[in-house]
């Protein structure tokens, strides 16, 4: 695992975002399209307007790359809550994407349906190959959720499906998510947290004994593929970095 702490959040952003254009500048160098999933919450906002601003919005081969979301909250697009929605309007909409490129998760049809359909793109794409997306943004909530995999649910030790939904009671809302299987054969996966409110269970996640039940973001480690963690000093304040 490679930690990157930057100074504050705008300095966290933009480490990330010269970090991803070189990253993605490599893998183009070897293959014709880049798969990246996005990930909601609030902290990615600021990623997202750089990366839709000079000089990445003109670097960045964005007809090359193909988006998809690793959860989203079942309610219409149009909600502000809707994930895809904000990755829109931060990012896609301003920069030169491929519209049949990019692979929103449902919320016209149930939970359930959207699920199933999310796994039938994901298998069109990477059924034949070990590794499936070649960069996962994630997120880590203050209580150490990632993705929809929030502490305590089963949804943390889903095996066999790539994509799923169930009801999250604490938020009277259906969430569909990605599954750990999925994102782990990712080729790389990059973690973006910020703030003090995040500083203890970031420690717990990075340094603590192993809790997947209690710290669901401790269950994302790449079988073969890159991890890193992006983090502002507030959020790296509990570390012991040495
Ligand atoms: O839909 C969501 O809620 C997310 O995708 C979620 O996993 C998010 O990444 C974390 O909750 C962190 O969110 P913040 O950046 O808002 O703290």
């Amino acid at each position: 695992m490679k930690l990157h702490i930057a100074k504050d959040s705008t300095q966290l952003s933009e480490s990330l975002a010269a970090w991803m254009a070189t990253y993605i500048a490599d893998v183009l160098t070897t293959q014709d399209r880049f798969t990246l999933v996005l990930s909601g919450g609030s902290t990615p906002k600021q990623l997202y307007a750089l990366l839709a601003a000079t000089p990445y919005k003109e670097l960045i081969h964005w007809e090359k790359v193909h988006f998809f979301w690793g959860d989203e909250r079942a309610v219409p697009f149009e909600d502000e809550r809707n994930n895809a929605r904000m990755c829109f309007e931060a990012l896609l909409d301003k920069v030169g994407v491929i519209r049949e490129n990019i692979h929103v998760m449902r919320t016209d049809i149930t939970p359930e349906e959207s699920a199933a359909a999310y796994e039938q793109v994901l298998k069109s794409y990477f059924s034949d190959s070990e590794t499936t997306f070649d960069l996962t943004l994630l997120g880590m909530g203050d209580d150490g959720h990632t993705l929809s995999l929030f502490p305590g649910m089963p949804v943390v030790h889903e095996e066999s499906a790539w994509a799923t939904s169930f009801f999250l009671p604490a938020q009277d809302m259906h969430r569909i998510t990605l599954t750990a299987p999925v994102v782990n054969k990712s080729a790389a996966v990059v973690f973006l947290a910020a703030g003090a409110g995040k500083a203890e269970t970031l420690r717990q996640v990075l340094q603590g004994d192993l809790d997947v039940d209690k710290y669901p973001s401790q269950i994302i480690s790449p079988e073969n593929g890159q991890l890193h963690w992006f983090v502002d000093e507030a959020a790296a304040a509990g570390l012991h970095t040495k």
